[in-house]
């Protein structure tokens, strides 16, 4: 008789050790309702390295409040399976929050509704799941769309996020500088469109609304309108806007838009406005858990919810958010906030499995000058090839981890949390986030 075969040493999938690394990734001074991007926005990078010897990574929010609850939560990781996913869950459970930096405004840090202790939990989470199915991809010789069941396309298709923005940040401050140049206007919008098509094959746009006044955003929209005819167009305040002025916008934009995203606040706002207008609306303010699906699903007042795995709690949440708005015939994409190419790769490996996918996602990426990635990800055609490569498909650049790192150990707290009210005052010293609706 012949002796089992030994199993392979990466199938050993205990967690011996878990690395968190805060870093601090450049940001241009992108406009929205609350103020102006910091020149640098924090970010976590999570690394599990299995007995097997291999490592997994992710990434999330590396803001303090992420920070201090992601920290206890990788001390009782060494020891589990990257394999037991589920048991993240009851792990993060365990984990006290701070209740003192729940904040009780919208969370700036992606602008998606009222922070909650379990938001908050999700969103530590989901860097973690992203980690272990890394390395259980690795262990396996399996891409993680395999891992949630394989994928149903080759590519994800991404829209451009188009900012106002400023050419640079405001004198004095340390900042990257890039060539986007600036775009408070109109013409402003549709060149950086242009930039955006030319660099990247973008076919659809989406504009970060809620900085001007309505009427000069419904002219940059037309102007897009004009410049790209027949590509998707959307419009985000951000909830900036009372619900007549968000029904005027969408009856001056009827037949222009793909969708309106969250142009008011609360789920009663969004169906007072979905009642009165036949512009579809789109959010990722109002639905922003699974407790708040029941509510809008009834009364009709989204129909394209737009999934971010960071707080939806991770990639097979994600695919469970899109089966349920499958059920409701609730259309959905992907939000997106400040993110680096490990987010990308798993926002790209989670989207290839979703069947019913009708929008492109949004994607900040193509501000993101700096990365941790040996190589960066790239679009073409407004698209992103979904790799089959073990894991992920993607690899740490140590160097460039530690650099960025060193920049958050240097700052003085400043940064370390995402602040674009502050930042804003920076520029206005009388600044303060403007009470909503602002219009
Ligand atoms: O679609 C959205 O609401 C967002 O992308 C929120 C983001 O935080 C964006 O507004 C930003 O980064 O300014
Ligand atoms: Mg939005």
């Amino acid at each position: 008789m012949t002796a089992p075969t030994a199993p392979a040493a990466a199938a050993d999938l205990t967690i011996t050790e878990v690395r968190l690394t805060p870093i601090l990734v450049a940001d241009p001074p992108l406009l929205n309702t609350q103020g102006v991007h910091q020149p640098y926005t924090p970010r976590l990078i999570i690394e599990i390295e299995t007995a097997g010897g291999v490592t997994g990574i992710g990434e999330t929010y590396g803001d303090t409040k992420y920070l201090e609850l992601a920290e206890p939560f990788a001390e009782r990781l060494p020891g589990r399976r990257v394999s037991d996913l589920n048991g993240l869950f009851t792990l993060a459970d365990q984990v006290g929050v701070d209740g003192s930096h729940i904040d009780t405004a919208v969370d700036v840090g992606g602008l998606r509704g009222v922070q909650t202790e379990d938001k908050l939990r999700l969103s530590v989470v989901s860097g973690f799941e992203v980690a272990c199915l890394d390395a259980l991809g690795k262990a396996l010789g399996q891409p993680v769309h395999e891992l949630l069941g394989g994928k149903v396309r080759d590519r994800v298709e991404y829209s451009a996020y188009l900012f106002y923005r400023w050419a640079a940040h405001p004198e004095g401050v340390t900042a990257e500088t890039d060539d986007w140049g600036a775009a408070v206007d109109p013409a402003g919008v549709v060149e950086q469109a242009r930039k955006f098509k030319e660099r990247y094959g973008f076919t659809s746009f989406k504009l970060k609304g809620g900085v001007f006044p309505p009427e000069e955003e419904i002219a940059a929209v037309r102007a897009l309108a004009e410049a790209f005819p027949g590509h998707p167009l959307r419009l985000d305040p951000n909830g900036a806007w009372s619900v007549e002025t968000s029904l005027k916008v969408a009856a001056e934009l009827s037949g222009v838009l793909e969708y309106l995203e969250d142009p008011t606040l609360t789920t009663e706002g969004m169906a007072q406005v979905s009642a009165h207008t036949d512009v579809l609306l789109a959010t990722n303010m109002c639905v922003t858990t699974f407790g708040e699906i029941k509510e809008a699903f009834t009364r009709d007042a989204v129909q394209v919810v737009l999934s971010d795995h960071h707080y939806w709690g991770g990639l097979r949440n994600t695919r469970e958010l899109a089966a349920i708005c499958g059920a409701f015939g609730v259309g959905v994409s992907m939000h997106s906030n400040t993110h680096l190419g490990i987010s990308l790769a798993a926002m790209t490996h989670v989207a290839a499995t979703v069947p019913d996918l009708h929008h492109a996602c949004d994607s900040h990426y193509p501000w993101q000058s700096e990365d941790v990635l040996t190589e960066r990800l790239t679009f073409t055609d407004g698209g992103v090839r979904v790799s089959d490569a073990p894991g992920l498909g993607v690899e740490l650049d140590r160097d460039r981890l530690a650099a960025l790192h060193r920049r958050w150990l240097d700052d003085d707290g400043t940064m370390r949390s995402r602040d674009d009210e502050a930042a804003m005052r920076v520029a206005e010293p009388d600044w303060r986030t403007p009470a909503v609706p602002r219009w």
